[in-house]
């Protein structure tokens, strides 16, 4: 099974206007409230590509009620730990430019986290955790990682979509992908990278690291996968930009559940391109009908 886990989901409050002035009553063309968090996201792209997940994390008030009545109403299987604090709401402002306002999440009891963890215990060595997005101010920076230790321990993988220091600690432990955006990798190692030629370089480092594969997303750019063997290059599609919220969730979605069922870097990292691409078509995240549309666009070649 794949387990999902958003400690920090969140409603996503999608705001369109034509032009955002600061300082003035701004007045919205369009808004859509969407359930939303990284590991969520993921869950989303698993199941229309039709495979089996269950998402996990917190949720809690009426904002998480929002959310888990909207995954439910779409047949996706969770199992949210329950929280008496409130989830928190995110907006997404669609103006002149995309801004993003995402709050800092709720405050989580001692019992809650509790209750959380355990469910780690019944890992087996079949499943694979995907660890994505923020954590919220009351856990400690160790939390993945003391987790990922017991994943390990129990024979199955992982996956961590995340960025500096938290990522660099859980590479010895070969998370089954790491999936950095070009911008992240120059951060995580402190350095400018100025083509194609850097990034396969510090990509490298990661995999040199512990990473079982590495993915570098580029946005409009499209994407590399590094592996032992080889280094592989594609362009993104073209397409209309709507929404690119969630385009780097939606390749890790297509990646690990593709890689999961076929254990073929190269297959998955096809449907991983496609679902980053098909989301970036779409106004919310993309549906099979999307993803299935932009697949037989992906070409992909070896990068020398
Ligand atoms: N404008 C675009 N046109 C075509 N494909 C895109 C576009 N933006 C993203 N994609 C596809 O989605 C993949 C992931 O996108 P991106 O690099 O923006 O991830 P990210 O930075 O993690 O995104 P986010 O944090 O917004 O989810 C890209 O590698 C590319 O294949
Ligand atoms: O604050 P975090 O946890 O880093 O990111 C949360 C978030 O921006 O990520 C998703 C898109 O990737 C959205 O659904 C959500 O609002």
């Amino acid at each position: 099974m794949i387990y999902t886990v958003t400690v920090n989901p969140s409603i996503d409050y999608i705001v369109q206007l034509n032009e955002l002035t600061l300082g003035e009553v701004n007045r919205m063309d369009y808004d859509n409230k969407l359930p939303g968090g990284k590991g969520i996201n993921v869950s989303r792209i698993l199941k229309e590509l039709g495979l089996d997940n269950t998402a996990w994390g917190f949720l809690g008030g009426f904002t998480g009620e929002f959310v888990k009545e909207s995954l439910e109403k779409t047949g996706l299987k969770t199992n949210f730990t329950p929280i008496k604090a409130d989830t928190r709401i995110n907006v997404k402002i669609k103006a002149q430019a995309e801004t993003e306002i995402n709050g800092r999440g709720p405050e989580l009891t001692k019992e809650e986290i509790a209750a959380f963890t355990a469910q780690f215990d019944k890992l087996t060595a079949d499943d694979v955790v995907i660890f994505a997005g923020s954590l919220v101010p009351s856990l400690s920076d160790d939390f993945y990682f003391d987790l990922i230790k017991v994943i390990r321990q129990k024979g199955a993988q992982f996956v961590i979509d995340t960025t500096g220091e938290s990522l660099l600690k859980t590479l010895p432990e070969n998370p089954l992908v790491v999936k950095p955006n070009n911008h992240e990798l120059a951060e995580l190692f402190g350095v400018k990278l100025n083509s194609i030629d850097d990034i396969v370089k510090y990509g490298k480092k990661l995999l040199e690291m512990g990473a079982q594969h590495v993915l570098i997303s580029m946005a409009g750019d499209g994407g590399l996968m590094i592996t032992k063997d080889k280094v592989y290059r594609s362009y993104a599609p073209k397409g209309t930009v709507i929404n690119s919220v969630g385009a780097g969730d939606s390749m890790i979605g297509g990646f690990t559940g593709t890689y999961a069922k076929t254990k073929d870097p190269l297959e998955a990292f096809r449907y991983g391109l496609a679902c980053g691409s098909a989301t970036a078509f779409s106004e919310d995240l993309a549906d099979a009908k999307k993803i299935n549309e932009i697949l037989p666009m992906i070409e992909i070649e070896e990068y020398k």
